[in-house]
């Protein structure tokens, strides 16, 4: 018996030791098929780039996990050059022309990496792919986004951006003994934003106009990108674990969706009780109540209405929010620059007169400023750093290369931004490089994206970045406030000999990793010597 028993363990382990080796064995195989496809047979072979991202997705899909992307893109266009293979079917490209010519190329479209944004299952703006579809979407919508459309939205823009802001800063500084208050002003433009966008997209006020206090509001906003952002990237894992992972916060979902059938309700009723056509708000729920399809005359569903609303947040609010923030800090690490915006204000919109500045007074009066929200989108773009398209047949050739179907181009936003090859001292904050005489700088920067599908709200979002920042600049002096040493203007970086910019996070959006500790500014009237 005893015989017996010792044989059949001796038996169980050698099965073990068995399948052990069979897996180990598949796995040898899958990776040496991999690494013999990559090199000898993949029609990408002849392009550089490092072998690991040739024979795995996962090189790259980790970097985006782990909020690495930005910089991930801007090794491998270093350490490679300006095409450079960074997954198994993919390339990343970093030179500007060859960025504008795919993101304006039919031949390139929008793939399956979009799906990871359907955040309701219902396709959005951004995430829709059939060119079709987008035209008849983009024509819909397009002229809700004008200049003469987001002029009539201007006065709630200014009510709940430049005008909220002044109000609280004056009454703040009326409180203070010795004229001077210290603000978080991540907390102001991360407010300011979100209740802009939102009374906007939702047609109501959601969040206190008090653009000091931690509202709840600003907690569910943040609880509620943070998990819509989760939710697109767990999309990369298996789903049984996307289900798992998702399934706890899912209420969560359900209370914004809710919050939104509610919203589109209620606009209804009130157009009811108006009647009449012209009483209509002008505001982007009535954009998507009111679009319609110039061949068919079919309007949006209110599923897709949710759908794009939700969009609009997501899109609208953080990089809006986190620009502005990214801004006012650069101007704060370099004082030369911050003071020649300062004159140029005063200078173009002496004080007095109407407390906020309207986009007609500041666009084209201010290129120094423009120039400075321009450089801090450069240095720190705050979403998409690398943007994805698929290939269509017949190909497409980039630098000698052919790029057969189904190949997806990335266009490494921050690498091209960072590049010594396109950018003198990249690494520097310097607003005048936009000003040189002729210069064209500004197509080289791609905070926007580029082409046929660029951010549909970016005269919106200039709008709000344009006439907060004049505003500020013109009615207060700004300083780091005492005590404040984690950055400064004498505080250099060792890896870039610069002003250490504060550290940041990135998850979908790149933003200040520690806002309560970096992001104060200590404000005083606008000095008039
Ligand atoms: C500084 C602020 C903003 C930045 C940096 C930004 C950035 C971007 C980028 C990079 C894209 C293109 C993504 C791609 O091609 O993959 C995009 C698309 C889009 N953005 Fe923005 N955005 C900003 C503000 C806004 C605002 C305020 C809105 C509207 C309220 C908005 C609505 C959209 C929409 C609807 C799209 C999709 C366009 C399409 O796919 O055809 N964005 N944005």
């Amino acid at each position: 018996m005893a015989a017996h028993a010792g044989d059949a363990r001796v038996l169980g382990a050698m099965c073990d030791a068995g399948v052990l080796w069979a897996a180990l064995g598949a796995v040898a195989a899958l990776v040496s098929y991999r690494v013999i496809y990559a090199l000898y047979f993949s029609p990408l072979r002849h392009i550089p780039g490092p072998l690991l991202a040739r024979t795995t997705r996962t090189y790259l899909e980790a970097a985006a996990v782990c909020g690495r992307l930005a910089e991930h893109g801007r090794q491998i266009g270093e350490r490679y050059g300006d095409i450079a293979v960074c997954q198994p079917n993919s390339v990343c490209i970093t030179d500007p022309a060859d960025i504008r010519k795919v993101l304006s190329s039919p031949l390139c479209v929008k793939g399956d990496y979009y799906a990871l944004l359907r955040f309701t299952g219902v396709d959005n703006m951004i995430s829709m792919t059939h060119s079709e579809s987008v035209s008849k979407r983009r024509r819909m919508l397009g002229p809700f986004f004008s200049t003469s459309y987001v002029g009539k939205m201007e006065p709630l823009i200014a009510q709940y951006g430049s005008k909220a802001i002044v109000q609280r800063w004056d009454a703040l500084l009326a409180q203070s003994a010795d004229g001077s208050a210290t603000v978080n002003y991540g907390l102001t433009f991360g407010l300011c934003t979100f209740n802009i966008i939102s009374r906007l997209v939702y047609g109501q006020e959601v969040a206190a106009l008090d653009l000091t206090s931690d509202s709840e509001s600003l907690r569910w906003i943040h609880r509620s990108n943070t998990y819509l952002s989760l939710r697109a990237l767990l999309q990369l894992f298996p789903r049984p674990v996307f289900h798992a992972a998702k399934w706890p916060f899912d209420h969560m979902y359900h209370q914004i969706a809710d919050y939104i059938y509610g919203s589109i309700d209620a606009r209804r009723r009130l157009l009811a009780a108006l009647g009449v056509d012209d009483q209509r708000p002008a505001d982007l729920l009535q954009a998507l109540l009111d679009c319609e399809d110039a061949g068919s005359r079919v309007r949006l569903s209110s599923e897709e209405i949710h759908a794009e609303s939700l969009l609009l947040m997501i899109g609208g609010v953080d990089p809006t929010a986190f620009t502005l923030i990214w801004t006012v800090h650069l101007l704060m690490l370099y004082p030369e620059c911050y003071r020649r915006a300062v004159r140029e204000v005063r200078g173009a919109l002496p004080p007095g007169g109407s407390a906020e500045i309207t986009y007609a007074a500041a666009r084209g009066a201010l290129p120094y400023l423009e120039a400075c929200i321009q450089e801090s989108m450069r240095l720190v773009p705050v979403a998409s750093v690398m943007i994805p398209r698929t290939v269509l047949a017949p190909g497409l050739t980039l630098r000698g290369h052919h790029l057969p179907p189904g190949t997806t181009v990335f266009a490494n936003m921050y690498g091209s931004h960072m590049s010594p090859r396109y950018w003198a001292d990249p690494r520097r904050f310097d607003p005048a490089r936009f000003l040189e005489p002729g210069s064209r700088r500004a197509h080289c920067v791609f905070t926007f994206g580029y082409g046929s599908r660029i951010c549909l709200g970016k005269h919106m979002a200039w709008t709000n970045m344009l006439t907060i920042m004049a505003t500020l600049l013109r009615r207060y002096d700004f300083a780091l406030p005492a005590g404040y040493s984690r950055t400064g203007p004498a505080v250099i970086d060792p890896a870039t000999g610069y002003p250490k910019i504060m550290p940041m996070s990135q998850f979908l959006s790149r933003k200040p990793a520690d806002q309560d500790a970096d992001c104060r500014v200590t404000i005083s009237r606008a000095s008039t010597g």
